[in-house]
């Protein structure tokens, strides 16, 4: 089994054992929902959306004093679009709790980074006050990807559809993709590279946002993604692992100007 394999079979039976235990939202009341795809189209320039990512299997831990609350703040500081939390606890050691904590103290939309393969997670991820959600091509088939879509939709939750090659893209474009990810990490062997976000950019239609997943972490990145005409690039251990988290955002930003 390659590890995309892996996480998707544990992720099979945590969705089980989840749905067993009920929905189980916030006490707290959920602030209203912010537009996430609208946020990274409202600015000139390339926008910047910054994760929070404790962990990675490929890396391990990242940061071992992981404050995610604390880095929300400072990506807001340096400008960033949107925050997309992770919110898998085996391989990334996320917690879905800190999507309503991180809503409580930055006013930015959210995204629920996870491998969705099943309804329930949509639920889970309005309840705990995501504004969109990921889907990625590589885990669902065309029907049960259409059927995530729809559903996210209904609840008012915009969705990042990822790919990592030409023939996921053909398909997610006409699932009815409406904002389009290039992951330029392979997740079945860990490579990174840029250039798959290039080359598939001239196969996305002008009207769907591009953003460029993965592996970014340079000013240099931004200013050749931009030169391609992406919408926005997912940064999470550049950003994470920065000494200084808001000026890292600002200089990425700062590359990405004028779009
Ligand atoms: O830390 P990086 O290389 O900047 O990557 C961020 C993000 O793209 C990556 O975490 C990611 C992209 N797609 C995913 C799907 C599941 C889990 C994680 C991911």
């Amino acid at each position: 089994m390659n590890i995309l394999e892996t996480i998707v079979a544990h992720k099979r039976e945590e969705v089980a054992a989840r749905r067993r235990a009920g929905l189980r939202p916030p006490e707290r009341e959920i602030a209203p929902h912010r537009p996430f795809r609208a946020a990274l189209l409202d600015e000139p320039g390339v926008s910047v959306i910054a994760e929070l990512k404790k962990a990675s299997p490929s890396k391990g831990v990242l940061a071992a004093d992981f404050r995610p609350l604390d880095l929300a703040r400072r990506y807001r500081a340096g400008g960033a679009a949107a925050i997309s939390v992770l919110t898998d606890e085996r391989f990334f050691q996320g917690r879905i709790e800190t999507l309503a904590a991180v809503r409580e103290v930055v006013d930015l939309p959210l995204l629920r980074k996870d491998f969705l393969i099943d309804h329930f997670q949509v639920d889970e991820a309005f309840a705990w006050g995501a504004d969109a959600v990921l889907l990625i091509a590589a885990i669902l088939d065309r029907v049960l990807l259409g059927e995530l879509l729809a559903h996210a939709r209904e609840a008012g939750l915009d969705c990042l559809v990822e790919v990592h090659d030409e023939r996921e893209l053909e398909e997610v474009l006409a699932a009815g993709a409406d904002l389009v990810g290039v992951n330029n990490r392979n997740l079945r062997d860990f490579t990174v590279s840029i250039e798959t976000t290039l080359r598939l950019r001239e196969r996305v239609p002008g009207e769907v946002p591009l953003v460029s997943e993965s592996g970014i972490s340079t000013p240099e990145d931004v200013a050749r993604l931009r030169a391609a005409g992406v919408t926005a690039v997912l940064v999470g251990e550049g950003l994470v692992t920065a000494p200084d988290p808001a000026e890292a955002v600002r200089a990425l930003r700062g590359a990405g100007a004028g779009r």
